[in-house]
């Protein structure tokens, strides 16, 4: 039986609508227009791109952008003071420093700037520990819209077993704190895990966030397994003409597709709803900000 393919990209334009109901609520009832600020530092040209994105998508939902580009060369002293600026700014609410920063300045001093409120990616080492103890914080966007797709499929993803593929900070982790707070049977896997396919086998939902292009096969798959597939790999496709690429996930499509009972392709799944939840922690960072109650379904 083919799996059922989760449509991220129609999934967070129902996300984005929610965000503008609430964005015009904020406006008409109380005069308030969320803001984002995003900052980038450097020109590389798949961050541009994704930054101009965001900020087409804020506009879109009614929300104001505020863009700050910087020089590569641009002083760690420079990037503080303007992070201290957004951080007393009342008109932003929330702000996103795109990562990775050029290697002369140090990530994780720049992310503990923020103040932890508008720490809209949910870095911040505050938020971290909030979110691992299980109170409220901001929670990051990929791992959140990962959520909302497996409640949104299953319902309750209580008792279920779990495999997240990956450890990094942005993903894997809080992917995994967010599993364990729904009741999940939660196992972090990663390069030295030992036989990786018969872990993943046992799996009801695998989660793949590390990076490489197609490392899952389908036959580590359980059948009707659900598959969220974090990976955003351009590689080479000569099959589309010379000096072609394509962008394929950390999962191999057609042979999980053919096992699981639902899968997120590439593109079109995780992707689209890491900048929706973007939206959506920006306006709770806004309702939290003026003491409003806080949109449902749009938090962990
Ligand atoms: N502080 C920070 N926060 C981020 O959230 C952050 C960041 N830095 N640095 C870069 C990565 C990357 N990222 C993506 C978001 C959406 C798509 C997306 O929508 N992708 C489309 C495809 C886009 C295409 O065609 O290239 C899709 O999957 O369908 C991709 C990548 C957010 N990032």
């Amino acid at each position: 039986m083919a799996a059922e393919i989760i449509d991220g990209k129609a999934f967070a334009a129902k996300v984005r609508g929610q965000v503008t109901e609430h964005v015009t609520r904020l406006k008409e009832e109380h005069g308030i227009t969320p803001g984002l600020a995003v900052v980038l530092v450097g020109e590389d040209p798949a961050s541009q791109v994704y930054v101009r994105s965001k900020g087409k998508q804020t506009v879109e939902v009614g929300m104001n952008s505020y863009e700050h580009k910087l020089d590569a060369d641009t002083s760690e002293a420079d990037l503080l003071a303007l992070i201290d600026q957004l951080n007393k700014d009342s008109e932003v609410h929330g702000i996103l420093v795109q990562l990775p920063l050029p290697k002369h300045l140090d990530e994780d001093l720049v992310i503990n700037s923020i103040a932890p409120e508008k720490d809209v990616d949910g870095f911040h080492i505050s938020n971290v520990g909030l979110l691992g103890t299980g109170q409220k914080s901001m929670v990051p966007c990929t791992p959140l819209g990962c959520l909302m797709m497996l409640r949104d499929y299953h319902g309750s993803l209580s008792g279920l077993d779990a495999v997240v593929i990956g450890r990094s900070n942005i993903v894997g982790k809080p992917m995994a704190q967010l599993l364990l707070g729904d009741s999940c049977t939660v196992t972090i896997a990663h390069s030295r895990t030992k036989d990786l396919p018969e872990v993943v086998r046992r799996a009801d939902i695998v989660v793949a966030a590390v990076g490489r292009p197609e490392m899952v096969p389908g036959d580590w798959i359980k059948e009707g397994a659900t598959v969220i597939d974090v990976g955003i790999n351009r590689i080479d496709a000569p099959e589309k003409g010379e000096g072609k690429t394509r962008l394929v996930g950390d999962v191999h499509y057609e042979s999980a597709a053919a096992r699981a009972g639902a899968i997120t392709p590439v593109p079109g799944g995780v992707g689209p709803m890491t900048i929706a939840c973007l939206l959506a922690n920006t306006v709770t960072a806004c309702c939290r900000a003026n003491n409003l109650s806080e949109p449902e379904g749009l938090t962990a």
